[in-house]
């Protein structure tokens, strides 16, 4: 490097690895491997050899990037945001979290070893507190009889290794004091996170060189950091080039701008294009909005450096002021890259490169690492080291196409790593992560070079999985329609670069379903259209018909598709309206939650969660018997759930409120129709799954076989009715699956 007393044991500026290809091949491209390589090689070396200087370590206050809570009545004041920075240090958790036994719950705090008996409730409370009140909490101690009502986040009382959900009990006034009753029996350390779960004292919990987003700052402020060490902001210039550019119209209300628009054409921008509006040679400058845009959630201070005309003494004169400005660590250029006339970039920055130094390459100065990568968009990609002395950081100068796709594939593969290298990222998040993909669609290979196709991704459906061969659930690559590097809508919605290598003799293409190498860029995107998981929502059977037999729809999740039956089952809850209905209603749909996933989990894929009904045992029946009419409309389905209460429970004696209102309702809507009744061996299989010899409450349970219409020739739906305790769903799901 002239001027530079580098040696080769400095890396950066000196050829090695995959850099020395480079410097051999500087003329001719260089596979973009290669290219990020060395991009990545020389900004980690510059990175280090020039740190702490000019890399001085700051303190990033992280409570200034939080609105402050504000005072009543008062405005809240915002507090001005940093930007994402790079941890400078690792952060290690001073103390535990949770600092002693905690709920997960709000519920009641009980000895599991008591089972479901009835107990006792006693008058500790324990919330989430501090200070005086959280030492009295964190003392306070029940009996294996007792229970203490605790909140989530609240200590633990001693004596107590579980807690029960409050909507898995009911308040019972037994001989005048409170009793809590539980539906559902506690197990040890149930809904308890214990001292130090969440993590210890002295788990690291982040390392330096990641980002400190707000996932990271969430984790800092929860182990009480209020400041962190991080790496100076990196300045980055960002800049276009072509005469033809402006910027794109900002006043769009003025007459002007409207006539414009009605024609389809530019209009003179206030920037720096000295062009008029109404000239067809305008073009509006799409990649240094674009590219500052991609580069500044990388954790630099860019720059808009503007668009510079094509002319050398122009580029010379700002390459030139950002190579002054010891800051700026790269320039990334977009235009003027290729071999034409006009084409002025490369020359730009050898002129202002020659007089100073470039790296060190087998004796002599080069300016260029490299000038050409072999692939498609990209190819005239340009990579440049301006030697500022030994002393001083170099400046890296990355010339990019000027067609919008092409300057934004090689921002993605190329700036990204060079910045985050330079902006000191630890090593593992530099590149952007290579995945398994399936082809959407077929795809041509260009006749020369890889090619990056940009594609959306999507989850492969079920009935896309059974006729094409792709895993169901695997990502499936859709191409970005016209891959040509003019066009600027390849890019939206990308998440990711297909990397297709060239055609050879007999393989010129690839066919739907071949599964690809694709670089990640973004967190992936369902494309329109495409099947989303089965929904939680809860829908009336009669939604189902209406969106089953909508026009050429052919396929909600549950309903049949154009060719195929895919079997669904039904969950219906019906409740009483008696005494905390809200509460009782809520128990039943996580009930229904859990029919949902016991059925899933034994090979049922196609789940409807269709509701609750809170109904007198009058109109039960009569609901429930309208809704399985429906369903038999729908071919597909083979099961209906009911969930409810299905017994008189009694506990030492004393009846409780619930009635047998589901069983009921089932028997009585099943009744009506053409009854199979199989219930007998099903409540023995109920009986034996829950290991409940007594079985009282599910003696009015049953499985029915619902079919109202006998010359239908579909399968009949069979319906089930089960008590509102998970134990029970389980078992018995599970059990009816394999008798059906
Ligand atoms: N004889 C050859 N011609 C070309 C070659 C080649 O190898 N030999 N390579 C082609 C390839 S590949 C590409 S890519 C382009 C890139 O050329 P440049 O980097 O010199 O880009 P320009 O000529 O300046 O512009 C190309 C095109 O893009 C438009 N453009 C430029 N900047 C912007 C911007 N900031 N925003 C929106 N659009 C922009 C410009 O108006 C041109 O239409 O060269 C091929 N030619
Ligand atoms: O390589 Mo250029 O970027 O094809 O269009």
């Amino acid at each position: 490097m002239a001027g530079s007393s580098s040696s080769d044991d400095d890396v950066p500026l000196a050829k090695r690895g995959g850099a020395s290809k480079a410097a051999t091949v500087s003329s001719s491209a260089l596979s973009l491997e290669d290219a990020v390589r060395d991009v990545t090689a020389v900004a980690t070396a510059i990175a280090q050899q020039y740190s702490p200087q000019p890399y001085v370590h700051e303190y990033a206050d992280l409570t200034r990037s939080t609105t402050c809570a504000p005072t009543p009545g008062a405005k809240p004041r915002r507090r001005l945001v940093g930007r994402s920075r790079i941890l400078a240090q690792d952060v290690i958790a001073k103390r535990p979290m949770p600092a002693t036994k905690t709920s997960i719950r709000d519920g009641y705090a009980v000895a599991s070893s008591q089972g479901t008996k009835v107990r006792r409730l006693t008058d500790v409370r324990s919330y989430a507190a501090r200070g005086e009140e959280f030492a009295h909490a964190a003392n306070a101690s029940i009996q294996p009889d007792e229970t203490a009502y605790v909140a989530t986040g609240a200590p633990m009382p001693k004596g107590a290794d579980a807690v029960v959900m409050q909507e898995k009990a009911s308040e019972l006034n037994l001989g005048g004091s409170k009793h809590i009753k539980l539906f559902a029996a506690p197990t040890p350390n149930m809904n308890v996170r214990g001292t130090g779960s969440d993590f210890n004292a002295s788990d690291v919990l982040l390392r330096r060189g990641e980002l400190l987003d707000s996932h990271a700052v969430l984790t800092c402020c929860a182990a009480g950091y209020a400041k962190v060490t991080v790496h100076s902001m990196l300045t980055v210039w960002v800049m276009s080039t072509g005469n033809e550019l402006v910027d794109p119209v900002a006043d769009d209300n003025s007459a002007a701008a409207a006539a414009a628009a009605a024609k389809g054409r530019p209009r003179k921008s206030n920037g720096n294009a000295q062009r008029d509006g109404n000239d067809d040679g305008c073009v509006y400058d799409a990649n240094r909005p674009a590219i500052v845009n991609l580069l500044i959630h990388e954790c630099c201070e860019v720059l808009d450096a503007g668009i510079v005309p094509d002319d050398q003494r122009a580029l010379m004169d700002i390459i030139k002021q950002a190579y002054d400005s010891d800051d700026v660590g790269l320039v990334v250029t977009t235009g003027g890259a290729s071999v034409g006339e006009r084409d002025h970039v490369r020359a730009a920055v050898e002129a202002v490169g020659s007089k100073r130094g470039g790296w060190e390459c087998g004796g002599t100065s080069q300016i260029w690492r490299f000038e050409k990568v072999h692939m498609k968009p990209g190819k005239p990609t340009g990579f440049a080291t301006l030697s500022r002395g030994s002393e001083k950081r170099p400046l890296l100068v990355l010339s990019l196409p000027g067609n919008p796709a092409s300057a934004m594939t090689t921002a993605h593969l190329l700036a990204i790593p060079c910045v985050r290298a330079l902006a000191r990222r630890a090593a593992w998040c530099i590149h952007h992560p290579r995945a398994q993909v399936y082809l959407g669609g077929d795809v041509k290979l260009d006749a020369e070079r890889p090619e990056y196709m940009r594609a959306t991704l999507r989850a492969a459906t079920s009935s896309e999985a059974a006729h094409s061969g792709i895993p169901e659930g695997a990502f499936v690559a859709d191409v970005t329609g016209r891959q040509v590097s003019s066009r600027p809508q390849s890019m939206v919605r990308a998440a990711a670069l297909l990397e297709l290598p060239p055609a050879e003799r007999d393989v010129t293409s690839m066919p739907a379903g071949t599964r690809v190498t694709a670089l990640l860029l973004a967190a992936p995107a369902f494309a329109e259209g495409s099947e989303q998981p089965p929904s939680t929502a809860t829908m009336s059977a009669r939604d189902v018909v209406k969106r089953s037999s909508g026009v050429g729809s052919g396929h909600v999740e549950c309903a049949p598709s154009r060719s195929t039956v895919v079997p669904f089952a039904a969950i219906v809850c019906i409740g009483d309206a008696l005494g905390d209905s809200k509460g009782f209603e809520w128990w039943l749909d996580s009930c229904a939650t859990v029919a949902a996933r016991t059925l899933k989990a034994n090979g049922m894929k196609n789940v409807l969660k269709m509701g609750v009904l809170m109904r007198s045992p009058s109109d039960a029946a009569d609901d429930l018997l309208a809704e399985l009419r429906t369903l038999e409309r729908i071919r597909a389905c083979r099961l209906v759930v009911v969930i409810g209460p299905c017994s008189l429970g009694r506990t030492n004696g004393t009846p409780l409120s619930r009635t047998a209102l589901a069983s009921d309702a089932v028997s009585s809507a099943c009744g009506r129709c053409e009854l199979k009744a199989v219930s007998r061996s099903m409540r023995q299989a109920i009986r034996e799954a829950t290991g409940n010899p007594h079985a009282a409450s599910l003696s009015q349970a049953g499985v029915y076989v619902f079919r109202e219409s006998p010359e239908s020739d579909q399968p009949p739906i069979w319906v089930c009715a089960l008590e509102e305790k998970e134990e029970t769903i389980k078992a018995a799901l599970g059990n009816l699956l394999n008798i059906m």
